[in-house]
């Protein structure tokens, strides 16, 4: 299975790169000569048959992505795209974990230059993101959420349905974009979250234009310590399935129970439990009279290798 994929890649450098368990493929290719088909990305992710990962990203200069060139003219700091796919192939806009991922293999690759403290532009097919060395990580800025039916919300707080595998009714959700798709449902209880069958895709109700990544919350009680809000998060992905993480889910997932619970004073910083650790997400006014989503979280390169099908 997926020889023929692999033949073609052979002699192919690549890396493996992990997020809080969100784990990626990494490609580089500075000029823009690897054009990597569906089922090329699904033999590399493949866990049996190939290299293993929630998702591949390739690092191309940004001037050499169509479509996309103008943010290279319009921020020529943004010199390197994050080319994201899903494990099955598909393309996403963003990738909360990945791009953290993809910073850490730019510098580990010695094709950037980044001290603590220091930030970058990439470029990606959600806009040009902000990612900022930390001592411990990184933070990226994703930009502005958004609600993905803002009248039906408005409304009600509630605009979709999801109901996951095995269960007789449908629980109600609230679906958010952070420039990638996102649903997300509040769980009463720990126990539920975990006891949640994630292997087949909770079924979701309208489903958003593009399809979603759907997010099972479990906000604390009380919400707050030390003045951080936190929740606890279980996600199935979509083009992937459950992860052990997803950032920009966690954002999402931040923003909805913030949303869920606006009659009362906002609160701005929270942390997200995740089967594969914690990332920080924050909320700040931007000049758009939006809120920016900052997430935080550390990424970490754990293999280096050379595509071979000996
Ligand atoms: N795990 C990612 C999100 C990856 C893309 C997602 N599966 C989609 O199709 O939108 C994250 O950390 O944000």
């Amino acid at each position: 299975m997926y020889g023929t994929e692999l033949q073609q890649l052979a002699g192919q450098a690549f890396a493996k790169a992990q997020a809080t368990g969100n784990d990626f493929v990494m490609l580089s290719d500075p000029k823009g000569e690897l054009a990597l088909t569906d089922s090329q990305v699904q033999a590399l992710c493949h866990r049996r048959f190939g290299i293993g990962g929630d998702g591949l990203i390739r690092a191309i200069p940004t001037a050499l992505v169509a479509g996309y060139e103008h943010q290279a003219v319009e921020n020529p700091q943004a010199y390197w795209f994050m080319d994201y796919r899903n494990s099955d192939g598909t393309i996403a806009e963003m990738c909360g974990n990945g791009v953290r991922a993809f910073v850490h293999f730019l510098i580990a690759e010695d094709l950037v230059d980044l001290e603590v403290g220091q930030s970058l532009q990439i470029g990606s097919r959600a806009g040009v993101k902000q990612v900022t060395r930390l001592a411990q990580g990184y933070a990226v800025n994703l930009g502005e959420w958004g609600l993905i039916f803002p009248q039906e919300a408005e409304q009600d707080s509630v605009d979709s349905m999801v109901r996951p595998a095995g269960w007789e009714q449908g629980l109600p959700a609230l679906s958010i974009t952070m420039g990638n798709p996102h649903t997300v449902v509040a769980l009463p209880d720990a126990k539920m979250l975990q006891e949640l069958n994630l292997l087949a895709a909770p079924e979701v109700s309208p489903v958003p234009e593009h399809g979603t990544n759907v997010e099972f919350v479990v906000p604390a009680e009380p919400l707050l310590h030390d003045g951080v809000a936190q929740v606890a998060m279980r996600v199935h992905e979509r083009g992937v399935g459950e992860t052990l993480s997803c950032g920009t889910g966690a954002c999402a997932a931040a923003a909805a129970v913030r949303y869920w619970a606006r009659g009362s004073a906002l609160i701005n910083v929270w942390s997200v439990e995740i089967p594969g650790g914690f990332v920080g997400v924050e909320f700040q006014a931007n000049n758009n009279g939006g809120e920016d989503t900052i997430l935080s979280g550390p990424a970490q390169l754990v293999a280096r290798g050379v595509i071979g099908t000996d």
